[in-house]
């Protein structure tokens, strides 16, 4: 197990910097390109560890993909063209890939086995396995298919109207894809606005969906037609050097080509409310989604309480979040937030071992954390427990930790941002 340690120690951070591509996007580019009729080119791709098991699980199936850093380059097969597996198909880390791929795997005239690492194996399974079974998926696994490994025996399904019980835009996804297979229209209704990339990019394959506030409807037996997808820098990745910027001393940086689909910016709007200084400029819309750049400076940090339907447009940020909310004056609350203990780790565990490890007053709550500050934080063990979002929040409390963190499981940081250190030096003087 990679250990590192950290002395980034009252460091500044200044320039400006493009992020890597979208995590989100960057999976459903090679899915959509790969189940369309024709060649699709991907670029600014995320060449991180899970869009990678996205695209070898679309290659067992016979789809001709090239990879040349964040060039990708897909010979789509058609969805009927795609070919049964001969080998099982290794899911990693992603449950992107899994909760999607099921979805499509569902209804399509093959057999196939799933499996993933240690922590996706205890990830639950039955929150897109329930819906697809309901649409005559046949889906096995331990505890009747709640988690992987997990064998599909595709189907011909029929269309539902499911309303998700979750906040969860991989079960949105699972089920308007399964709904693009089956026979008759299929509908999707969620409590809350989740990210909507899979609907944008279905549109920009050419698929027909109607989209009314938080339902989704899509007419099955579509066919996909191939387009050119330029994926916009991850949100998700920035709000690491977003809240670094705002924490280090004498710090300014700006964030070019980011993506800023609503569906996503819930990061802003806290920063906002803790009054960290930023300035978003909205620049283009390519393939649906909204694109512009960032500006941030050091600022003196407010706390605040986080609840309610802002949840899901921030639940891969809380970690990083929770870092920035040691730093505020005053009690930051942050509730309704129980999806973090699905994540990579249950990441209200995660987050509150790490931080107490660094000295800061925070403590879980049933679907959240409440978090005292400011405090100063001191160097310790500390522990990602293979989560890169945890790895990555560790790393920029070293920017205001005294002393030397050391820091177990670096490596898994490139699940979703590879050079993850090389833009942090870069940024540093
Ligand atoms: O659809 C997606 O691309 C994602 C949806 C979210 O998961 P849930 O749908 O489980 O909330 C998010 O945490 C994950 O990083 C990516
Ligand atoms: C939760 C995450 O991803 P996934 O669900 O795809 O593993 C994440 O990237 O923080």
């Amino acid at each position: 197990m990679s250990t590192k340690l950290l002395n980034y120690t009252n460091q500044s951070i200044k320039g400006a910097i493009q992020v890597p591509g979208d995590k989100s996007i960057s999976h459903r580019a090679v899915m959509f390109a790969s189940m369309a009729n024709g060649t699709s080119l991907i670029t600014n791709f995320l060449a991180g560890e899970d869009c990678i098991s996205t695209i070898n699980a679309f290659r067992s199936m016979g789809v001709n993909i090239t990879q040349e850093n964040d060039n990708v380059t897909v010979n789509g097969r058609s969805i009927a063209g795609l070919k049964e597996p001969l080998v099982p198909i290794n899911l990693g880390n992603s449950g992107t890939t899994s909760r999607l791929l099921l979805g499509i795997l569902a209804g399509l005239p093959h057999h196939f086995t799933l499996f993933g690492d240690a922590s996706l194996t205890v990830r639950p399974m039955d929150r897109i396995v329930v819906p697809l079974s309901l649409m005559g998926a046949q889906i096995d696994g331990r505890e009747q298919g709640k988690y992987l490994p997990l064998a599909v025996r595709g189907k011909e399904l029929n269309a539902i109207t499911y309303h998700t019980p979750v906040k969860s835009a991989q079960v949105k996804s699972g089920v308007l894809l399964a709904g693009l297979l089956a026979n008759g229209t299929t509908v999707v209704e969620e409590d809350a606005k989740t990210r909507d990339h899979t609907e944008n990019m279905l549109q920009a394959f050419g698929v027909k969906l109607e989209i009314d506030k938080n339902t989704v409807s899509i007419e099955g037996k579509q066919q996909l037609t191939a387009c050119d997808i330029q994926v916009p820098g991850d949100i998700s990745s920035a709000a690491f050097f977003l809240v670094a910027t705002a924490l280090a001393k004498n710090s300014k940086l700006t964030i070019d080509e980011v993506g800023l689909n609503p569906t996503r910016t819930g990061i802003l709007d806290v920063l906002k409310m803790m009054d960290v200084d930023i300035d978003v400029v909205e620049e283009k819309t390519i393939g649906g989604e909204l694109i512009g750049s960032i500006k941030v400076q050091s600022s003196d940090i407010k706390a605040t309480t986080i609840e309610g339907d802002i949840i899901p447009r921030i639940i891969d940020e809380i970690p990083i979040i929770a870092l920035l909310a040691t730093q505020a004056s005053g009690k930051t609350i942050i509730k309704d937030a129980e999806e973090l203990r699905f994540k990579e780790t249950d990441r209200i565990a995660s987050v509150v071992e790490n931080l107490k490890a660094l000295g800061a007053n925070i403590e879980p709550t049933n679907d959240g954390m409440i978090i005292n500050g400011p405090t100063k934080l001191k160097a310790n063990k500390t522990n990602s427990y293979g989560d890169h979002r945890i790895g990555m929040m560790v790393a920029i409390a070293s920017l205001i930790a005294e002393g030397t963190i050391e820091l177990s499981d670096a490596a898994c940081i490139s699940v979703s941002y590879p050079r993850f250190f090389e833009d942090l030096d870069k940024l540093i003087n």
